[in-house]
């Protein structure tokens, strides 16, 4: 049962928390790694594709450079279908690590939107979600989420849910452009970017213990969220708060 007090502002993560793991390891991950040779053959020359590339390059170049263990170019002056396999299997490769970079996390999100807005794919978000939106809506406190997915696919995901458009719950949206998530001074950016100095005011829900630790140490409230299919919690410390469901706030 949680039982944090006095917060006006809640910020929540994604997978783990208010979608199931299951959603995002079944289904948007396998409609990167399964559809990209037909989404690079398709978006090919768009302008938008070759900013997503960039992104991607330049991500690889910092890799190669910091010495990360299989890091992969991806050429600029090469045949077009070189091109297309560096950037394949550089996509692949950091999936397969589920690393939270911004420009994987980017193109993920830049192939995601054809899915959502096709109607190929479906938000998840738990049941229990939708009500506790509504409750702290009532009450006036505002929402926020803080994902490692990028903004575009945190929106895409919330608008486009089995549940319906929950963009009307939300006041806005934070990805890891603010800092990584397991570092405290990302929760103190984002209360300065909402001009809140009361940090116990904001209340995180995330199911990553490292990211409780990060935002405990700057100082907000905190709930772990401990859902079915999330990786066993271990040993933590009982004064954190753990919620198996969204009824207990
Ligand atoms: C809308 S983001 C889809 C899931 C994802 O790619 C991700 O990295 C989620 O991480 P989170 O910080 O929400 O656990
Ligand atoms: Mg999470």
């Amino acid at each position: 049962m949680a039982n944090s007090t006095n917060y006006n502002t809640v910020i929540l993560d994604i997978e783990g928390t208010i979608t199931p793991i299951a959603f995002v390891n079944e289904v948007l991950f396998p409609y990167v790694t399964g559809g990209i040779d037909a989404f690079l053959d398709r978006a090919w020359g768009t302008s938008d594709l070759e900013h997503h590339i960039q992104l991607l390059r330049e991500q690889a170049e910092k890799d190669v450079v910091a010495g990360v263990e299989g890091a992969l170019l991806i050429p600029t002056t090469c045949t077009t279908e070189n091109i297309k396999a560096a950037v394949k299997q550089n996509v692949k490769w950091q999936m397969a690590s589920d690393r939270k970079i911004g420009a994987l996390k980017s193109f993920q999100g830049f192939m995601w939107k054809e899915g959502y807005e096709s109607g190929e794919i479906l938000g998840i978000v738990y049941d229990d979600v939708v009500p506790a939106l509504q409750k702290w809506q009532s009450e006036g406190k505002k929402i926020y989420i803080y994902s490692s997915g990028s903004v575009p696919a945190q929106k895409l995901l919330i608008s486009h849910t089995k549940q319906g458009d929950l963009s009307k719950y939300f006041s806005g949206y934070f990805d890891t452009s603010v800092g990584p998530k397991v570092e405290k001074e990302s929760y103190m950016n984002i209360a300065k970017a909402l001009g809140i100095s009361d940090k116990k005011s904001i209340l995180f829900v995330t199911d990553n213990i490292h990211e409780i630790y990060a935002a405990d140490q700057a100082g907000l409230q905190v709930a772990i969220a401990n859902r079915p299919g999330n990786a066993p919690l271990g040993l933590v410390d009982p004064s954190f708060k753990v919620v198996t469901t969204f009824d207990s706030f």
